[in-house]
C-alpha cells in the first residue's frame, strides 16, 4: 500500500492551496550534534524533501481556519529529537494563540535514538503544549498514521479529543523489530493495528485520508459550537393533554419495555442533523449498552451518552465501563464547553461479579459527581426505564425530561417489591407509592418537563422522537444563552432542595 507523506496528507486533507507553513529553520540542539549524525540528516533532508520530521501549519477545511502538524516518516522514521520537538511545540502554542483547532497526523518511530534522552524528555513539553491547547477549550484531533509508535504514540499521539487510525496502520507503543531482537520471539499478531485499537475501544474509528476532510469538518462543526451561541428558537408545544400524578404507574412501565418502543438510536438516525459516533472510553474499554456521539439537535451541537437498551444483555445490562464511557463524555463537555445530553433507557447497572470487580459502584458515583458538576449546560432525557443506580448517574443535569411513560426508581419495581413483601408479585402496588412514574417525578420535582406519547411511543416513534428532537434543540439552546454561574447555582440548589 503506498502511504501519502506529510506534504501529500496536508494537501489531501486541507481545502485546495489553503495550506500555509509555519516552519523556520531547524533549532540546534544545546550542545551542538557531531559530524555522523549531521550527515544523517543532510541525506534525510535529500531522501524526504523536508528539513525535520514534522511539518506545522495552518490552512481551512471547509472554509475552516485549522492548525495542523504532521510526521514525515522518510524524515529519520518521523522520530522526534530537539529541533523536531521545538517546531511542534512552537505550532501547538501558536495555535493556542490563535485560537485553532489542531490537527494532528503522526507517523513515527518515535523518540530519535541519535539524540537520546534528552530528545526522549521533550515528550514533556509536547504534552504540556497539548494540554494547554485543549485547557484553552480547544479541539485537538489525531489522526494515527502507518507506523506510529513509542514516545510519539505515548505524547502526542494518545491525546486527542477524538482519535482515528489509517487503514491497516501498524500502531504500538513498542516497534515489533525491537521486540524480537530483545526478547527473541515474534510479537503476536493483529495487535498493533488501527483495526484492533478500535476493536478494544482505543481509537475511535478507522479512516483513509480521503475521508479525513470530510469528518474532520463534521467533528469541527459541533465541537466548535459552543465558540458561537445559537439564536433561540420558539418552544415547542409537546406536553400531554392531561398529568396525573395519580395515573397508572405500572401502565407506564409496561409500555417503556414495549421492545418496539423507540430508542436512543432512533433518536439519533430520526431527530439529529448530525451524529458522530465516538468508541469506548479511548482508553481501552468499551461497553455497548452505552452511546457516545457528538450531534446536533436543529442549531444545537451537543456530546450525547445514550443507554441503549437494545444493545443491553438483561443479565449485564450495563457495566462500569459503560459509565467510564459516559465520563469521556463528561470530560470532552466540560472542557469544549459543549452542551451534554444525557439518554436513560436502562433496565439497571450490571449485577455480577465481573461489574463488582470493575468498580460499578464507584463508577456510580463518580459519574454522579462529574455529571453533577459538570461546568457546561446539560440534559437528561429519561426516554424509559430508569432503573437503578445506573439510571441515576446519568440524571443530575441542569433540565431533566421525561417521556410521558418515562420512570425512575431506586432498583426494579419487583426487586423494590421482593425487598419489601418478599415476593415480585407486588411490583405493580409498589411502583405506584414509590412514586416512579414520570407525572410523580415532576410533581416532586425530579423532572423538570414531560413529552408527550400519543397514547404510546410505539404506536407513533417517528413522531414522538421529532417531538424529542425539538425540545432537546429548544432547552440546549436555552441553556447555552443562560450566564454559566446562574445555571451552575441553579443546578446545585436544585439538587440540594428535592425532598423537602
Ligand atoms: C516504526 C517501525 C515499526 C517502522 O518499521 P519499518 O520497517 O517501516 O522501517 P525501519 O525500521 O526500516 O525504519 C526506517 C529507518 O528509520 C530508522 N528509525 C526507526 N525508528 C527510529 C528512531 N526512533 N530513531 C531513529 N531512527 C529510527 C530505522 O533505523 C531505519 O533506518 P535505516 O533506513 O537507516 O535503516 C520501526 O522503525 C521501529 O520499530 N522503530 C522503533 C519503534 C520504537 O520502539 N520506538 C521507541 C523509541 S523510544 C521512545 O520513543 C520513547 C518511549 O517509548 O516512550
Amino acid at each position: 500500500m503506498t502511504r501519502l507523506n506529510a506534504l501529500e496528507l496536508v494537501d489531501i486533507v486541507l481545502d485546495e492551496g489553503s495550506y500555509l507553513s509555519w516552519d523556520t529553520t531547524p533549532v540546534q540542539p544545546a550542545g551542538g550534534i557531531s559530524d555522523a549524525y549531521a550527515a544523517e540528516l543532510e541525506a534525510a533532508a535529500q531522501k524526504s524533501g523536508v528539513d525535520e520530521s514534522i511539518i506545522t501549519g495552518e490552512g481551512t477545511i471547509a472554509g475552516r481556519r485549522v492548525a495542523v502538524i504532521a510526521g514525515e516518516f522518510r524524515f529519520l522514521a518521523g522520530s522526534i529529537g530537539v529541533a523536531a520537538a521545538e517546531r511542534l511545540v512552537d505550532a501547538i502554542e501558536r495555535a493556542t494563540l490563535e485560537g485553532l483547532p489542531l490537527l494532528a497526523g503522526p507517523a513515527s518511530g518515535g523518540t530519535r535514538m541519535q539524540e537520546g534522552t534528552i530528545a526522549f524528555l521533550s515528550m514533556v513539553k509536547i504534552t504540556n503544549a497539548v494540554i494547554a491547547h485543549r485547557k484553552a477549550g480547544l479541539p485537538y484531533l489525531v489522526y494515527l498514521r502507518h507506523p506510529t509508535t513509542g514516545g510519539v504514540f505515548a505524547s502526542w499521539g494518545s491525546l486527542g479529543h477524538v482519535t482515528v487510525a489509517e487503514p491497516g496502520s501498524l500502531i504500538g507503543f513498542l516497534g515489533p523489530r525491537v521486540f524480537e531482537a530483545i526478547y527473541g520471539e515474534k510479537f503476536p499478531e493483529n495487535v498493533q493495528t488501527g483495526e484492533n485499537l478500535h476493536k478494544m475501544g482505543i481509537v475511535d474509528a478507522v479512516i483513509g485520508p480521503e475521508r479525513i476532510a470530510g469528518t474532520v469538518s463534521r467533528v469541527l462543526d459541533v465541537l466548535m459550537g459552543a465558540k458561537e451561541v445559537p439564536s433561540s428558537v420558539p418552544d415547542p408545544d409537546t406536553a400531554p393533554d392531561s398529568v396525573d400524578p395519580n395515573s397508572d404507574a405500572w401502565a407506564a412501565i409496561t409500555s417503556s419495555r414495549r421492545p418496539e418502543r423507540p430508542g436512543v438510536r432512533d433518536l439519533l438516525r430520526t431527530a439529529a442533523n448530525t451524529v458522530l459516533p465516538l468508541n469506548g472510553t479511548g482508553e481501552g474499554e468499551k461497553d455497548p449498552g452505552l452511546l457516545l456521539a457528538l450531534a446536533k439537535f436543529g442549531s444545537a451541537p451537543c456530546i450525547v451518552l445514550g443507554q441503549d437498551r437494545f444493545r443491553q444483555d438483561s443479565r449485564e445490562p450495563m457495566g462500569p465501563a459503560a459509565l467510564r464511557e459516559a465520563r469521556r463524555g463528561m470530560r470532552l463537555a466540560a472542557e469544549l464547553h459543549l452542551p451534554l445530553v444525557t439518554v436513560i433507557d436502562t433496565p439497571g447497572a450490571a449485577l455480577s461479579k465481573e461489574a463488582e470487580e470493575g468498580g460499578i459502584a464507584g463508577e456510580i458515583a463518580r459519574s454522579l459527581a462529574d455529571l453533577a458538576n459538570l461546568d457546561a449546560p446539560s440534559v437528561s432525557l429519561i426516554l424509559g426505564e430508569g432503573s437503578g443506580g445506573g439510571a441515576l448517574a446519568l440524571i443530575p443535569t441542569d433540565r431533566v425530561l421525561s417521556a410521558e411513560h418515562g420512570w425512575l426508581s431506586p432498583l426494579p419495581p419487583e426487586g423494590a417489591s421482593a425487598i419489601v413483601h418478599r415476593t415480585t408479585e407486588r411490583a405493580a402496588e409498589m411502583a405506584q407509592s414509590q412514586g416512579v412514574h414520570a407525572p410523580m417525578l415532576q410533581a416532586n420535582g425530579v423532572v423538570d418537563r414531560i413529552i408527550a406519547e400519543h397514547s404510546d411511543a410505539s404506536d407513533e416513534p417517528l413522531d414522538f422522537v421529532a417531538r424529542v428532537g425539538e425540545t432537546l434543540e429548544y432547552e440546549l439552546i436555552s441553556l447555552m444563552r443562560e450566564p454559566s454561574a446562574r445555571r451552575l447555582a441553579r443546578r446545585m440548589d436544585r439538587y440540594r432542595g428535592l425532598g423537602i
